[in-house]
């Protein structure tokens, strides 16, 4: 589980993050929505402590990742996958050499067990015939399958997910979906995914958290926050704007 409580951040004057409280159930896909340059990122980089907080906590397994330095950050990092955006993977190396990398990074098995245990991966993607090419080679929808196996490879207990299917067609984002979904029931890994996907998200996510102003505004189950009757809420979902909402809704709804 992971607890988010009272958590400030600032970037000078830009108050980002201004008193997030959040509890990730364990074992669950939570999904983080919200307008864009709303600070989802910013959240999702406090959980893995790779930024810090100005105030507040947080929590994982109960462990304060603000107290932690060097190597027990480090231990608490190993429990996480991560898929950030653009995927990030090294076109230097091959396929199978990307996702072979937190292997090699965080285990000691041998380089049998690694190359047979990254090509599991890529199989449960279906990128098993691409292995040998370079990452430069690939589509960015094989790219973002990549990563995904890449983020899987080490058999997390928490996966993090910044926008997996942002920039892919519908049938492409209803199979990195239907990957997540499967590898979630396989391997039953904590999940915290930010989205823009609306209402596709709902489908896999078992609770939203919608963050806006810098607080979550609601956590509740699909359904309710589909339901809600939070005008904040029911604009972003529904696309609509008035004169409170940020340009980016503006232009979406022509205004
Ligand atoms: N390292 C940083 N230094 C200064 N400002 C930052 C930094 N990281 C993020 N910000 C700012 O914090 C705000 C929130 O950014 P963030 O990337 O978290 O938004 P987001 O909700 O993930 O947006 P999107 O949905 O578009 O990806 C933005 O205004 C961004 O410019």
């Amino acid at each position: 589980m992971i607890q988010i409580i009272d958590l400030y951040k600032r970037f000078e004057r830009q108050q980002v993050l201004n008193g997030v409280n959040l509890t990730i159930p364990r074992g669950q896909v939570t999904a983080i929505i919200g307008r864009s340059g709303g600070g989802k990122s910013v959240l999702l980089k406090h959980l893995i402590g790779l930024m810090r907080p100005d105030s507040g906590q947080v929590l994982v397994d109960g462990i304060d990742l603000g107290r932690l330095r060097g190597k027990a950050l480090d231990q608490v990092r190993e429990k996480f996958g991560v898929l950030f955006q653009g995927g990030a993977l090294f076109d230097s190396m091959t396929v199978l050499d990307n996702v072979a990398f937190p292997l090699r990074e965080k285990t000691r098995l041998s380089e049998g067990e690694i190359a047979k245990r990254a090509m599991q991966r890529l199989e449960a993607v279906g990128l098993a015939d691409m292995a040998h090419k370079y990452s430069a080679e690939l589509s960015g929808g094989m790219r973002k399958r990549a990563a995904l196996a890449r983020a899987l490879v080490h058999d997390p207990e928490i996966i993090l997910f910044d926008e997996p299917t942002t920039g892919l067609d519908p049938i492409l984002l209803h199979s990195i979906h239907r990957l997540i979904l499967d590898a979630h029931k396989r391997f039953g890994f904590t999940a915290v995914v930010v989205s823009h996907e609306i209402p596709e998200i709902f489908d896999i996510a078992q609770t939203v958290a919608m963050l806006d102003n810098g607080i979550i505004v609601e956590h509740n189950s699909p359904e309710a926050i589909m339901a809600s009757a939070n005008p904040i809420i029911r604009q972003f979902i529904t696309g609509t704007s008035n004169s409170e909402t940020g340009p980016e809704q503006a232009n979406r709804s022509g205004v």
